[in-house]
């Protein structure tokens, strides 16, 4: 190919008017463009279809004033997952631009894919975003290549010597205001789950969400350091102290150090353990509580996703009280029409569903330093787009902190959908007879 390309002349092949004409000794004529691979372009050999547009309507769905949800699948293994994306993608922003004026979505879907100029110019992208893999902080080290397996030894029940014994309770209760469910929270959340109306635009919908979560640093800190304060007389208090020696029974407890040695370390972490181990009410602490350990300035704003709305109260009710505090101030919960947190919350417990509406006016997740996402074993439509998304907002924010919890199964897999960050075994208890 090469030598063909050496034969021709440039000048003919730019456009441009060769001063040798017919004399020139190079050949005027032009090259055969290389042909890409289009081989995944091609219908199966048994001449099923080379993809399938699924179309869906969620309960509750507003349609045609909602779009619907748009799935390109196939069962063609060389129909590259990035094409698929980059398919339904397309759709998608279609049946949202229909969906402001309440145009019906599903003919025109259809009629969309029949635009072989479009749809060809999409099936030979075969590179997506999605598929490129998010910088970690640190360049990962040799051995970091492959995941990280910690396997502790078994739990052993010794107190740990850096708590603090024999000190005096102190009276010092700090009020903070808490918020609950206001009126004001009522209506947000109605406006989210809001149908878009016909005279309200779409860039003006974007607006108001993004108004709603725009962070403010300076109150923000202004609050922190109160939080700190309130932290040190809590801790004084027997209440903590009788919570704290229950808290570091659970097996999780001896983890601490590592944990957050490897939170420090990578932006995405993979914690797995059994059941009751105490990964829900105890990591989100641990990183709070170091964070409280240093400046005002850097203290952790922690978002725990959790996959039911029950689960979410309780846990954020659990964790308040381990705290002995009240729900609703440094500890507090979100869910659909409910909430219960305030300016000094920085654990909030909330449901998938919440996240993903944040995300949707809040790409960034402004003023967040931490996403856990909790019991990611279960893999539901929601948490797994989660985690599409987070893999996003990876990029746009290295300092933000990802971490999954799960049960022992699947946890590779999630460590491998994260470029293989490492992973946190959590070893049961061990029962002597
Ligand atoms: N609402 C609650 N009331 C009382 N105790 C609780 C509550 N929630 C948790 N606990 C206690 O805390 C311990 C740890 O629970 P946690 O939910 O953190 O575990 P986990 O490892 O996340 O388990 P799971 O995966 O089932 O959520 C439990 O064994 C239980 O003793």
């Amino acid at each position: 190919m090469k030598s063909d390309l050496r034969n021709i002349c440039r000048f003919f092949v730019a456009g441009k008017t060769c001063r040798f004409g017919s004399k020139c000794r190079f050949k005027h004529e032009v090259p055969k463009q290389i042909l890409k691979d289009t081989s995944h372009l091609n219908a199966n050999a048994d001449s099923s279809y080379l993809y399938e547009l699924e179309i869906r309507f969620p309960k509750d769905n507003q349609y045609p004033y909602e779009p619907p949800l748009v799935a390109i699948h196939s069962l063609n293994e060389d129909f590259p997952m990035a094409c698929r994306l980059h398919m339904a993608e397309y759709l998608y922003e279609k049946a949202l631009r229909l969906a402001q004026t309440g145009e019906p979505a599903v003919y025109s879907l259809v009629t969309c894919l029949e635009d072989e100029h479009d749809i060809v110019k999409l099936l030979a992208n075969t590179h997506h975003r999605f598929s490129i893999p998010p910088p970690f902080i640190q360049p990962a080290t040799s051995e970091s290549k492959k995941p990280h397996i910690i396997i502790n030894k078994p739990l052993s029940f010794e107190k740990p010597s850096h708590i603090p014994e024999g000190r005096k309770e102190q009276t010092i209760i700090a009020e903070v205001n808490k918020i609950t469910q206001t009126e004001e929270d009522e209506v947000d959340d109605l406006d989210s789950e809001a149908v878009v109306i016909e005279n309200e635009s779409y860039v003006n919908m974007k607006k108001k969400q993004a108004k709603k979560y725009s962070w403010n640093p300076k109150s923000f800190q202004a609050e922190n350091a109160k939080i700190c304060k309130h932290f040190r007389i809590k801790k004084a208090s027997k209440v903590y102290h009788a919570m704290l020696q229950e808290r570091m029974k659970l097996p999780v407890w001896q983890q601490q150090d590592i944990i957050l040695q490897l939170m420090a370390k990578y932006q995405v972490l993979v914690v797995c353990g059994m059941t009751g181990c105490g990964k829900t009410t105890q990591i989100p602490q641990f990183i709070l509580d170091a964070s409280l350990k240093g400046s005002s300035s850097c203290l952790a704003n922690i978002v725990c996703t959790q996959p039911r709305r029950i689960s979410a109260i309780s846990v954020a009710e659990r964790v308040a009280q381990e705290r002995a505090e009240r729900v609703g101030i440094s500890v507090g919960y979100q869910i659909r029409l409910e909430s219960v947190k305030s300016l000094a919350t920085r654990l909030l417990y909330c449901t998938t569903g919440v996240l993903l509406r944040r995300l949707e006016g809040d790409c960034t997740l402004q003023g967040v330093t931490h996403v856990i996402v909790d019991e990611v074993h279960e893999r539901t439509e929601e948490s797994d787009f989660l985690l599409l998304v987070l893999k996003n907002v990876m990029s746009k924010r290295p300092d933000l902190k990802i971490l999954l919890m799960s049960a022992t199964v699947n946890a590779e897999l999630f460590s491998q959908y994260f470029s293989d960050c490492p992973i946190v075994h959590i070893p049961g208890h061990t029962f002597s007879c």
